[in-house]
């Protein structure tokens, strides 16, 4: 598995050129791509990047890609980043590992974002991996609630599950919030239901990827299949 994803990374990276304001993703896979890109740094190739996670930052400035942030320039040209799932609409779900929030921030300043993952993040429906959503701890229940609300007017249900961190605590984002992990199978309709999430107070962000994503690149036994938003 680890290897296909660095084939996609390998991939998405053929679409870097000399001059590049590019988004770093956040990752399994998109730390191959971190990684491939600091070699052709040091190469020579001269980009800057915005990482999309403190865990990126720290391996790009060990790789020695130049960094800078949204606020010193206007628009990127190209975002890279792994996903949890990618439909055929390139819609996505994110935040797996917790980054949702950089992520979206990135890719919404992004020209272009490219999708890498192993082709087992290919799915029909959105949904089977819980859609993590990024929610400010005061108010948890009343957020909760009204989650739950704009599940049901959007048409699914499930569980939700405040996520923890390895050592048992609650899982703290780059943000300082917390994460929501639900549990909800099948998204019929992600763009109804990201729209209805949007609206709620106490969610900072969540993990559906609505028309951000221009590209996938998708690693398989078979090779490598590039799919383009219609
Ligand atoms: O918050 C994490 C990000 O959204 C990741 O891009 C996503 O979880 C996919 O990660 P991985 O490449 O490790 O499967």
């Amino acid at each position: 598995m680890d290897g296909l994803k660095r084939q996609a990374a390998a991939q998405a990276l053929e679409h870097v050129q000399d001059g590049m304001k590019l988004g770093l993703g956040t990752g399994s896979t998109a730390r191959h791509f971190v990684e491939l890109l600091g070699e052709r740094v040091a190469g020579g190739m001269k980009v800057i990047g915005v990482p999309t996670s403190e865990a990126t930052r720290a391996q790009a400035e060990a790789c020695n890609i130049p960094l800078t942030t949204l606020d010193e320039v206007d628009r990127l040209d190209l975002t890279v980043d792994g996903a949890d799932e990618v439909d055929p609409a390139l819609n996505l779900i994110k935040g797996g590992g917790g980054a949702l929030l950089r992520e979206k921030i990135v890719a919404a300043a992004s020209d272009r974002m490219i999708v890498i993952a192993d082709d087992t993040k290919w799915v029909d429906v959105l949904g089977r991996f819980p859609l993590p959503v990024e929610v400010i701890p005061f108010g948890l229940a009343a957020t909760q609630r009204a989650m739950a609300a704009a599940f049901a007017q959007s048409g699914v249900s499930g569980q939700m599950g405040l996520r923890k961190g390895r050592d048992g605590h609650v899982f703290v984002t780059d943000g300082g919030h917390w994460i929501v992990d639900a549990h909800l199978g099948r998204i019929a309709d992600a763009p109804r239901l990201a729209g209805l999430l949007s609206l709620i107070p106490g969610v900072v962000e969540h993990g559906l990827f609505i028309g951000l994503a221009s590209t996938a690149v998708l690693a398989g036994a078979q090779g490598i299949r590039v799919v383009e938003r219609r």
